[in-house]
């Protein structure tokens, strides 16, 4: 059958790890993806999205496994399903060669009437489609048939998962659970269209909490608009390598609908790495102060001090909160060490706060917080906050006086700000990011896997970061991003630069590139994410900064 015209697409763009420096990419959830398909459907043909998306899918598909003997499609429900239709056909009209046949799980009577579209057309055009559900006479034995294959299959097959997409709304369970688990069994290459089926991509879990399976891919290419939970909570763990086609749509994309997150790319990144002028001093790149370092914890103080000091801040002081603590850094002289007591001086340097700094840092808090300009919070320093309401009302007063406050949270210190748990901070990481953003009027930064930054002064839209991996994990590690944000901060207080994006202050760009930095650095010296002690990533950074040429497009 001949494939009728249709919007041609343009490529499809890499997304997480591909290195670079790019601008950020708008990311929409369920909801606001439906309204941004209804305005750009409204202005095309019937079908002409769909068919965009399948050709995308096959050209992808033949693009990632030239010499696939054998493509399966596994066809869902709904208008996913349908660019699992629109991919066969078209597979099957451009790549003869290859075996191509289609399973599908869904009712005539309830699929969607695009999808049905594109069902007919790739039985049209000469698809082997076993139907899976309907009629049910004998459907246990081809689910079981199916199933078994996707187990055995070797690197040589292709399958294609369009299963579900965004319309996900309940945890996967029965015939679609025994398929994902016999596909996630067996060793086929696979590709998942717009989300690995069975993850939310909304929020990046499995839905309502129910551990259920869920397709872990090879690549998945991601449509129109990527969902935020590819990038962040299990997402990063089952997306594979992440493409993300706009569908030919172009620029008309990003702009149509509001979006829920972005992409971080590498734009604030390389706003930190342009040259430094030829008259700098180090007394023009700002004082640093890394106060924390109770006792038996200095270890996280020095190793804040030493990021900050590779990362270019101008003179960089330790305030050992530990009275007994050792007087020097004998691995790194260039530190000071001393008491800061001077209030002109905290108020003009940039300070970071709470790094092992024990139940000492609480008492240090009230001063920090009515005197500094810019304070970054970490560890200790915000399990205090958490604990007194009094230290709250102070945090949130500060941005009145214009004073930038960026707090640091794990997880569970997360969960301990909010008022909350663990399980609820990871359920809906956008959400409580942009709680603590705006309840704490600071920019908030929630590590774990796909790091968030939100900023209150910049509309509370919360940015991913796309670098980084599991070498991260690691103890002191996230003492060292708070030295690299301090130094970001330090410098850009001194130095301002153009500002990213409307409303983006300091305290956010220096965030969003220190993040960045500190995953690109992970990445580069440990490719599959092995243990990377945090002494040797503080290194790291330094060298990573001193070979890194001017980014081109900034
Ligand atoms: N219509 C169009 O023009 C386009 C559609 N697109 C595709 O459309 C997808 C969204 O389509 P839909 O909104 O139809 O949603 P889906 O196709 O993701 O799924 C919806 C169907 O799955 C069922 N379902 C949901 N959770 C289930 C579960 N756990 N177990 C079993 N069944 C479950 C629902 O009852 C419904 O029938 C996107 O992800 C994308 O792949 C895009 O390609 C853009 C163009
Ligand atoms: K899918």
């Amino acid at each position: 059958m001949p494939m009728p015209a249709f919007t041609p697409c343009s490529a499809p763009r890499r997304l997480l790890e591909e290195g670079g420096y790019a601008d950020a990419v708008d990311l929409h959830d369920a909801a606001h993806a439906a309204e941004l398909e209804r305005v750009l459907a409204s202005t095309r043909a019937p079908l002409a999205l769909m068919q965009a998306a399948g050709l995308a899918v096959a050209r992808l598909a033949r693009a990632m496994t030239p010499h696939a003997r054998r493509v399966r499609v596994l066809a869902g429900p709904g208008n996913n399903g349908g660019d699992g239709f629109e991919a066969a056909a078209r597979l099957k009209a451009d790549w003869p060669d290859v075996h191509i046949d289609l399973a599908w799980l869904g009712h005539p009577a309830s699929q969607p009437g695009d999808a049905a579209a594109s069902r007919l057309r790739a039985e049209a055009a000469g698809v082997a489609i076993t139907e899976l559900d309907h009629p049910p006479t004998g459907a246990a034995d081809r689910l079981a048939t199916w199933c078994a294959e996707l187990a055995q299959a070797d690197g040589d097959t292709l399958v294609i998962d369009a299963l579900l997409g965004r319309g996900l709304n309940r945890p996967v369970s029965g015939d679609l659970a025994r398929l994902i688990d016999a596909l996630n069994t067996g060793a086929a290459r696979v590709l998942s269209v717009d989300l690995p089926s069975g993850l939310n991509g909304d929020v990046g879990v499995w839905p309502d909490g129910v551990d259920a399976p869920i397709v872990r891919a090879d690549t998945t290419l991601a449509l129109l608009s990527p969902s935020p939970g590819l990038c962040t909570g299990m997402g990063r763990d089952v997306v594979g390598e992440l493409w993300w086609h706009d569908l030919g749509t172009g620029s008309a994309t990003p702009h149509a609908v509001a979006a829920q997150a972005r992409l971080a790319r590498g734009s604030a990144l390389a706003r930190l790495l342009q040259p430094r002028p030829h008259r700098q001093h180090k007394g023009s790149v700002g004082d640093l102060w890394v106060i924390g370092g109770d006792v038996a914890m200095q270890g996280a103080a020095w190793l804040a001090a030493r990021a900050a000091l590779e990362c270019g801040a101008g003179r960089v002081h330790v305030d050992l909160l530990d009275a007994q603590g050792l007087g020097l850094d004998p691995g790194q002289p260039e530190l000071m060490v001393g008491r800061c007591a001077d209030r002109d001086e905290l108020a003009r340097a940039t300070v970071i706060a709470g790094c092992g700094g024990g139940p000492a840092i609480a008492a240090r808090l009230p001063e920090l917080l009515s005197t500094t300009a810019r304070l970054v919070l970490d560890a200790d320093a915000l399990n205090a906050i958490a604990r007194d309401t009094n230290l709250q009302d102070r945090l949130r007063e500060r941005s009145a006086r214009g004073q930038a406050s960026v707090l640091t949270p794990h997880p569970l210190e997360a969960a301990r700000l909010l008022g909350s748990d663990v399980a609820a901070v990871q359920a809906d990481r956008l959400a409580a990011v942009r709680a603590l953003a705006t309840s704490y009027r600071c920019t908030a930064l929630l590590k774990g896997s796909g790091t968030l930054v939100c900023s209150a002064s910049s509309g509370a839209l919360p940015t991913i970061n796309g670098s980084g991996n599991a070498a991260l994990a690691t103890p002191g590690s996230g003492d060292v991003l708070a030295g690299v944000i301090g130094a970001f901060w330090s410098q850009l207080a001194i130095r301002p630069l153009v500002e990213e994006g409307p409303g983006d202050d300091a305290a956010t760009l220096a965030t969003r590139a220190a993040v960045d930095l500190h995953g690109r650095v992970a990445q580069s010296m440990s490719h599959r994410g092995a243990a990377l002690p945090a002494s040797r990533l503080v290194s790291g950074l330094g060298d990573w900064l001193r070979r890194q040429a001017p980014p081109r497009s900034a």
